[in-house]
């Protein structure tokens, strides 16, 4: 699902104007009828009051249109329109006209702190204060409304976008948002629901269709995209009946040492299970036995030293290499590390302590092979590219590195972000049970597993990070959050590749009882 840029929604508002012959009132009409739509379908006619506060654009004009739509279905509605500006919009007026002669209350005019209303603790409140034309910080006393509403601890929708929200650059002050409980956004979701400073102020987003202009969403490209489950169905590659372990690759996880095996064999099993055709393991000698016993399906090869792995000297018959987990970063280690990476040629995931040796010493990124994943979690993230001033400075940052890689970087997180190049591709599932001690090395087994079967490696990445979040929300209904733990993502991996194409209403009994028959 492609996340538009503010310019580019406007943009669509225009094509579907011209297109369909209608105008800018008529688009806010369908967009105020759609909000109402569902807000009448929640509350059923159940009388609460309903505050509306609105700003004077054609966020504001929605805001306005609805409390019409909803005054004429006799709901308790009170309006407020927020004065922050005389420069009130053409939609905003005709709405502002169309609700007078509605109701005889008119909404009351705001223009400072004297002016704000109690809000009653069991009022519904819409919040169409701003939307995606907010561009500069909010004035004092429109921030204290802000604070205001949030204060008053009610439901609260927001119409677009939480008002305060920037939508294509980091918000300047975060304490100047509104805290939606739902948030009714137009066409697409925005960017910054789902990065990790803004998240939070748009809590259960509902996506209404407001039929933007067709050809026009279709043609323009995004540099964001919401990953989800129609999205990897393409991705998926069929296997062909007559296929053999050796259509599948080969692929060499390297890593672990005394007392952190455990991440090597997670790796290694969750890349059989993502379905490379064959496993190697490469690591200290200590690790043979554990790996062996654990893993029966992945070969071992042992490194002469038994805590940690010195030398690399690896054969370059594997299709990928995960090179990271539980490897530590000795001295020792470091000096191997950097002489595998001067003549290896083999297309290579990064993880763990490959990235923390990465950031010790940032001349061996230029000796990289092209097309690698890096799966670093933010402090991994930070130790690379240095400190960021906000979210949008972090994938600037990051789109910095993955160019002068040339190579994917995978931002691990509650909403995980793939970066290739100048390109977002942000995953939509997962759920805080996955917040357990190996889970990264799974994530890092699968996407190796997807490589050596063919996937391109940001097909790998970005399917990957889907499977192993999908696959962490079916483990989580049998789990529960807090009793998930990074082994059950690899033994629910199967139901997450089979749920890829099963409808999305199977009840979760269901998925549990077809789990309990499979084994
Ligand atoms: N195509 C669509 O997605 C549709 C969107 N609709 C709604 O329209 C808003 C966007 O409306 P717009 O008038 O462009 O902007 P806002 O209402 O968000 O903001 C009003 C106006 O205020 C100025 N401004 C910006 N920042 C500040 C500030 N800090 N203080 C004061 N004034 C400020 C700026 O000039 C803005 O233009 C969209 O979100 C939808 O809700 C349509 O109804 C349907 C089609
Ligand atoms: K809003």
């Amino acid at each position: 699902m492609k996340l538009f840029s503010a310019k580019q929604l406007k943009e669509a508002d225009q094509a579907t104007e011209k297109n369909e012959g209608i105008t800018s009132i008529d688009l806010m009409e369908r967009a105020a009828g759609q909000a109402f739509e569902w807000i009448d379908a929640q509350l059923k006619g159940q009388q609460v009051p309903i505050y509306i506060f609105c700003g004077i654009g054609n966020n504001g004009g929605d805001g306005l249109a609805l409390g019409r739509l909803l005054l004429n279905k006799k709901y308790d509605v009170h309006s407020f329109v927020v004065n922050y500006s005389e420069n009130r919009s053409k939609c905003f007026l005709i709405n502002y006209d169309r609700y007078k002669n509605t109701s005889k209350e008119w909404p009351k005019l705001l223009k400072s702190v004297d002016d704000f209303p109690d809000i009653p603790a069991n009022a519904l409140v819409v919040d169409a204060i701003f939307g995606i034309g907010l561009n500069r910080p909010l004035d004092q006393w429109v921030k204290q409304l802000v604070i205001h509403i949030n204060q008053s601890k009610t439901f609260t929708i927001a119409i677009d976008v939480p008002s305060g929200m920037f939508v294509d650059s980091a918000t300047p002050d975060l304490e100047a948002v509104i805290e939606a409980s739902v948030t009714l956004t137009f066409q697409a979701p925005k960017l910054p629901f789902f990065l990790p400073e803004t998240a939070r102020f748009s809590n259960s987003i509902q996506v209404l269709n407001i039929g933007l202009d067709g050809n026009y969403l279709a043609e323009t490209p995004t540099k964001a995209k919401l990953i989800t489950k129609p999205d990897v169905q393409k991705m998926y590659q069929p296997r062909d009946k007559f296929s053999h372990k050796g259509t599948f690759g080969h692929a060499l996880i390297v890593g672990g040492s005394y007392g952190k095996m455990g991440a090597v064999t997670l790796a290694v099993k969750a890349c059989l299970r993502a379905g490379a055709g064959k496993t190697t393991t490469y690591i200290p000698e200590s690790g043979y036995t554990i790996l062996q016993t654990a893993v029966p399906e992945a070969m071992v090869i042992a490194a002469q030293e038994s805590k940690h792995l010195v030398d690399f000297s690896v054969s370059n018959e594997y299709e990928a290499i995960a090179i990271g987990v539980g490897l530590g970063t000795d001295v020792k280690t470091m000096k191997g590390f950097k002489k595998f990476l001067e003549t290896n040629k083999t297309q290579l995931v990064l993880d763990a302590d490959a990235l923390n040796l990465l950031a010790q010493d940032k001349e061996l990124l230029k000796l990289l092979p092209k097309n690698c994943v890096l799966t670093p979690h933010p402090g991994e993230l930070e130790r690379l590219v240095g400190k960021w001033k906000n979210d949008f400075d972090k994938l600037k940052k990051t789109v910095s590195l993955s160019k002068s890689i040339d190579g994917v970087v995978v931002i691990k997180g509650a909403y995980t972000i793939t970066v290739y190049h100048d390109q977002y591709y942000i995953n939509s599932t997962g759920n805080p049970g996955m917040a357990t001690a190996g889970s990264g090395d799974v994530l890092t087994g699968i996407i190796t597993g997807l490589i050596v079967q063919g996937y391109d490696v940001l097909t790998a990445a970005v399917f990957g990070v889907y499977l192993h979040g999908s696959t962490g929300d079916l483990a989580a209904q049998q789990t529960g959050y807090n009793s998930l733990i990074a082994g059950d993502l690899i033994d629910f991996l199967g139901d997450g590749f089979i749920h890829l194409f099963r409808s999305d209403n199977v009840p979760q009994e269901t998925a549990g009882n077809n789990r309990k028959n499979s084994n």
